[in-house]
């Protein structure tokens, strides 16, 4: 397998499946990191191997985990596209952040973004060359793309003309229809280049979809340090996670995956109920604690559902959410048990400020759908729309002291925020979807208030 995105998340969850479901090692991952060559050189140099902290009330449980077989810069886009075309590689699994699919509001690729714009040049100028070099000539793949889905197209390519033949490509990020969204991001930067290539990854690329849980918060110093007292080794990767673990998947897997269902991974024909349950319940709350929770001066989200004032507004998003979550076998009541129980994992210290960064692409995902089906049926959509306003007097916390935005859509928010103050509530709802209208805007508006009262 090839992995793209070599973060925490990534460590106590697909790699901890891959681990439990293969004790006999038939099964390695190659993972690369996104930006930075950080992660990979501490991995390489531990061999791959690192520490899962499984931690709750009762204590930690400390596990090796052993399925990581090698770990590379992601800016090598030679040995990733060596490793695709790789008829021995059968899966890439992502876990690159919501941003990076760099997704317009009509799911398609944002070729009006920077990033964008610049890897599909990069790619044109890089098939123009091999268009024009003699028939047969290896051409490098080119070096400075910045882009997931753009590296994965050369990673396609190679595999294509190396007849490597079909296999899967799992989308482990937090977005609806995930695997949709991992094809879009992947097709909008093969069709400009080659509708060739865009019709081969059509036809051989499985975008499975799939629903991901484990709530696996930044690994700290403290957890460095811990894990070498507990454990005698010094190690630099280690991950610190719940014992809750769920993966839900649907798709194909046309060159075989691991036995993920040995460790508990479901395979289901029809995902979506399953995903919007996980994304408005838990991910939506999520959000709602990051941005309330910090304005009433809470840190980690175990503080804040200790506040009653927040844990009142988590249940009434976690109603309005419910009203569209009725598919038999949901179990909404005990799926909203187990996550008060979750979040009230006061050992797992889940920082709000991680959770509240990137609230754009969030909340089009945990709140708005929410928001949207609430009104359609008639009614209000408070509780979503509270988490908008929290939102939005989050990003303006402590005036002009306040930290940059954290978002990669930083620059059109902050000339929102820059703007005339009357016009931010409606500016950035709208941003966010432009299906808001003024009574959601004058709503949002109304809810912005003395969040500590
Ligand atoms: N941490 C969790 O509890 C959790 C649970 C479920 C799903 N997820 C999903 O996994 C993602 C990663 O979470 P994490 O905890 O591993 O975060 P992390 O910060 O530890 O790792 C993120 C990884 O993505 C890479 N990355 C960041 N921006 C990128 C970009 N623009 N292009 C390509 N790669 C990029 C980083 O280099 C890093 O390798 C989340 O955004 C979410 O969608 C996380
Ligand atoms: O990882 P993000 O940044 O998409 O979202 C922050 C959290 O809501 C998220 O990581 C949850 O902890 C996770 O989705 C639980 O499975």
């Amino acid at each position: 397998m090839v992995h793209l995105g070599l973060g925490a998340f990534h460590r106590s969850h697909q790699a901890w499946y891959t681990a439990a479901a293969d004790p006999d090692h038939e099964w390695g991952i190659a993972a690369f990191t996104g930006r930075s060559p950080d992660a990979a050189e501490v991995l390489a140099a531990q061999d791959g191997l690192y520490t899962l902290v499984e931690r709750d009330d009762a204590g930690d449980r400390f596990e090796v985990v052993g399925s990581i077989s090698a770990a590379h810069h992601g800016g090598d886009v030679g040995e990733l596209a060596r490793l695709i075309a790789s008829p021995g590689t059968a899966v890439v699994t992502l876990t690159i952040t919501e941003p990076a699919y760099h997704l317009g509001s009509d799911g398609l690729l944002d070729s009006a973004s920077s990033v964008v714009a610049q890897d599909l040049e990069v790619l044109r100028s890089w098939q123009q060359a091999r268009t024009g070099a003699a028939s047969g000539t290896p051409l490098d793949p080119p070096g400075q793309l910045a882009t997931a889905g753009a590296r994965l197209v050369v990673g396609f390519d190679a595999r294509r003309h190396a007849g490597g033949g079909p296999l899967a490509v799992v989308s482990c990020d937090n977005l609806s229809s995930n695997g949709t969204a991992a094809a879009e991001t992947i097709l909008g930067f093969a069709r400009p280049i080659s509708e060739e290539l865009a019709v081969w990854i059509t036809d051989n690329v499985s975008f499975v979809d799939s629903s991901i849980d484990r709530i696996t918060p930044r690994t700290t110093e403290a957890d460095v340090d811990l894990v070498a007292e507990a454990t005698g080794f010094r190690d630099l990767a280690p991950v610190v996670t719940e014992p809750f673990h769920n993966w839900i998947l649907s798709g194909a897997f046309p060159a075989g995956r691991p036995a993920w269902e040995r460790a508990g991974a479901v395979f289901t024909e029809r995902i979506e109920p399953f995903e919007q349950r996980k994304l408005w319940l838990l991910n939506g709350a999520h959000s709602l604690l990051a941005y309330a929770g910090q304005l009433r001066g809470h840190e980690t989200v175990a503080d804040a559902v200790a506040d009653t004032r927040c844990a009142a507004w988590l249940e009434d998003f976690w109603d309005e959410a419910s009203h569209h979550l009725t598919e038999p076998g949901l179990d909404v009541p005990g799926y909203r048990a187990a996550l008060q129980e979750r979040f009230s994992n006061s050992r797992i210290r889940h920082q709000l400020s991680q959770i509240a960064a990137e609230g754009s692409s969030k909340l089009r995902m945990r709140a708005v759908p929410v928001l949207l089906a609430e009104r359609k049926a008639g009614r209000t959509g408070r509780a979503s729309a509270r988490i908008i306003a929290a939102w939005i007097d989050q990003l303006l916390a402590d005036g002009a002291a306040r930290k940059p935005v954290a978002d990669a859509a930083a620059g059109t928010i902050e000339r929102i925020l820059a703007g005339d103050p009357d016009d931010v509530t409606a500016g950035l709802v709208r941003f966010l979807d432009d299906r808001l209208d003024d009574d959601v805007v004058a709503l949002v508006h109304s809810l912005r208030t003395s969040w500590r009262a």
